[in-house]
């Protein structure tokens, strides 16, 4: 393993175990769920080399102005301890870092060790000091290896979507937040506007399969229509996130309805 790559076992065996802890049998339903998370995890191994060049390439550079939206509505501030679940390549993490500073910290959390080896190269290739203060660690977004309020945000990145249990991830996200404090959760919009629908489907028909196709990564890209049909509209997001436990939930359209926002708030006194 990389040397600046935690995985979360190494850190779950830093923490004491549970009283009562016992394997237990596992049903059907949860082998397809570990069957479907498994292929998922390849398909991210297969694109992380990819990944950068066709986000810029595809939307000619508007996804680093959806993810600086994203970190604007985190909430995070200097000397914050926060979390990027789902990081990827790490674009959300190296903003949070900069947006903490060197007082502060990031973690960025996937369960995808190519897309890991990409954001660990980008840090130490990168010359700003502030990046020091980001640690990934290889692990499940369903199962967040940190003791509950560890974070004054959290923010998700095109990672949602993607996940077989979205109201589990939800919750943990809520658990390891602190109370008052937000995740902000970018993605596609799964719009209820026929039009946005149409553009965003011809748009990955016709520009985002054919560019992948070049790097023999088509069958990868054209989970990206499945993927969005599958997931939720943002009232759907913004009920779910209130069924993980937050108290408040509102979900923002950007990228012209092409992406969307979730901004969710953990219960608890804000000062
Ligand atoms: C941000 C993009 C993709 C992220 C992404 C997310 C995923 O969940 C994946 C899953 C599996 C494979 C790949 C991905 C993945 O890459 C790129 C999105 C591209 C949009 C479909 C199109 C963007 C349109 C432009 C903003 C419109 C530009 C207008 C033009 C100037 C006329
Ligand atoms: C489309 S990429 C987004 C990467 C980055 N956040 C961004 O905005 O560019 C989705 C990421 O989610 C990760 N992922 C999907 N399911 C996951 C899970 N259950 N646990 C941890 N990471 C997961 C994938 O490995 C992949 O790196």
């Amino acid at each position: 393993m990389d040397n600046a790559i935690m995985s979360a076992a190494s850190l779950h065996r830093t923490l004491p175990a549970l009283p009562g802890q016992h394997s237990r049998p596992v049903s059907r339903s949860k082998t397809r769920l570990v069957r479907c998370s498994n292929e998922r995890q390849v398909l991210f191994d297969r694109i992380a080399p990819v990944y950068d060049n066709l986000n810029d390439l595809l939307t000619v550079g508007q996804h680093r102005i959806w993810k600086r939206m994203a970190i604007s509505w985190s909430g995070a501030k200097k000397g914050d301890n926060v979390l990027d679940v789902c990081c990827g390549t790490g674009d959300l993490a190296f903003l949070l870092s900069e947006k903490v500073g060197p007082t502060g910290k990031v973690v960025g959390l996937d369960f995808s060790k190519q897309q890991l080896l990409i954001a660990s190269s980008r840090q130490h290739s990168q010359s700003k000091t502030c990046y020091e203060n980001i640690k990934w660690i290889e692990g499940n977004a369903i199962d967040l290896p940190f003791p509950e309020s560890s974070f004054d945000a959290v923010t998700i990145g095109y990672g949602l979507r993607n996940v077989v249990d979205r109201l589990k991830v939800l919750e943990e996200v809520c658990r390891v937040l602190k109370p008052g404090s937000k995740v902000s959760a970018l993605d596609f919009n799964k719009s209820t506007n026929p039009f946005s629908t149409s553009f965003q489907e011809w748009m990955i028909d016709y520009v985002v399969v054919p560019a992948a196709d070049i790097y023999g990564l088509a069958n990868e890209y054209r989970y990206l229509k499945r993927s969005i049909n599958e997931f939720l509209t943002g009232k759907e997001l913004e009920r779910l996130a209130l069924n993980a436990g937050f108290c408040s939930a509102k979900h923002f359209e950007t990228g012209g309805g092409l992406m969307g926002n979730l901004v969710a708030v953990r219960y608890g006194y804000i000062p």
